[in-house]
């Protein structure tokens, strides 16, 4: 596994964060590769090792075992004209990272019934600590389902869904999740700093602090609301906090929020014109 040969299309933020993962990991640097039309781009992911980068899609997929398509939904039409016949040529498995885009719609893009796995990874990828949910077309057999728990698995968690509507709740749940937990995080240290603390030590401390109540929600054997009520002593600071996130809608706010995360990769996954030749 760790020298298969791994083509990334789109040298962004997640072929950066699930490269570093792989590197991170061990795989052989030069069987990684990645294409993208900013050499800017691909310069910085030269930066975390000395993988093969391309200005040309077609060419990054000769040979490739594995096509990892990285780019923006709205383009995932003219990624994979530029390479269909490629794939093809090399039978690649071709997995997706892009939210919305449909297996139906990429099927139809790259004009047969390749085998496909979409999925939706998340940044922290980057420190081997993502959440990846996967889930795989009818073609893919166990072989092919393995190679994309292999590589997924290298940054982080994976977790197969039954079915690929699935993977649009996913989106708004890990997917866009890290956003929200530093959103949370500005405002607290928004909150701190107008108390009149320096920004420098809000900051640390609440840094400090989400690390290790991410861990102890990892680590330890009770569950969320029982780690919570340990740190809510009756009548205390806690409680005064937690009374007024309920009374003040923070359930149904993230609810909304999520459902709108989860409407808009509906919208992406909208079938794609095919790009005129
Ligand atoms: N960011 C995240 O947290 C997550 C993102 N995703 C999905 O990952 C995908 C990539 O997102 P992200 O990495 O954030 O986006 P980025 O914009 O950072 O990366 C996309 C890259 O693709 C390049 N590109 C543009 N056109 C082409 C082309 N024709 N061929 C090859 N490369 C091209 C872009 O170049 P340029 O910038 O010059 O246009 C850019 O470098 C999206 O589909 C998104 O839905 C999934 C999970 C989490
Ligand atoms: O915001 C987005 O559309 C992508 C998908 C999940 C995280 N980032």
């Amino acid at each position: 596994m760790k020298t298969a040969i791994i083509t990334f299309i789109g040298a962004g933020n997640m072929a950066s964060s699930i490269i570093g993962g792989l590197l991170a990991g061990g795989h052989d640097a030069s069987c990684i590769r990645a294409s993208d039309p900013a050499r800017e781009n691909l310069e910085r992911l030269r930066q975390l090792g000395d993988i093969k980068v391309y200005q040309d899609n077609a060419a990054a997929c000769a040979g490739a075992d594995v096509v990892v398509m990285a780019v923006k939904p709205q383009i995932m039409a003219t990624a994979l004209a530029s390479i269909s016949a490629q794939v093809a040529a090399s039978g690649s498995l071709v997995i997706s990272i892009a939210a919305g885009t449909t297996i139906a719609t990429m099927q139809s893009l790259l004009d047969n019934r390749a085998p496909l796995v979409r999925c939706m990874p998340n940044t922290p990828s980057l420190v081997g600590a993502g959440a990846t949910a996967l889930y795989a077309s009818p073609e893919a057999g166990p072989q092919q389902r393995k190679l994309a728990s292999a590589i997924l698995g290298a940054v982080g968690l994976i977790q197969w869904v039954p079915q690929e509507s699935d993977l649009d709740a996913i989106t708004a749940l890990s997917g866009s999740g890290p956003a929200y937990f530093f959103l949370f995080m500005e405002a607290m240290i928004e909150a701190a700093c107008a108390m009149g603390l320096s920004r420098d030590c809000a900051v640390a401390m609440t840094r400090q602090t989400a690390f290790g109540a991410a861990r102890m929600a990892l680590e330890s054997d009770v569950d969320l609301r029982e780690l919570r009520r340990r740190v809510t002593s009756p009548g205390g600071t806690t409680e005064r906090a937690v009374q007024c996130f309920e009374h003040e809608g923070l359930r149904d706010l993230v609810a909304h929020a999520m459902a709108a995360a989860r409407e808009r990769a509906e919208e992406m996954g909208a079938p794609q014109e095919t790009p005129d030749a």
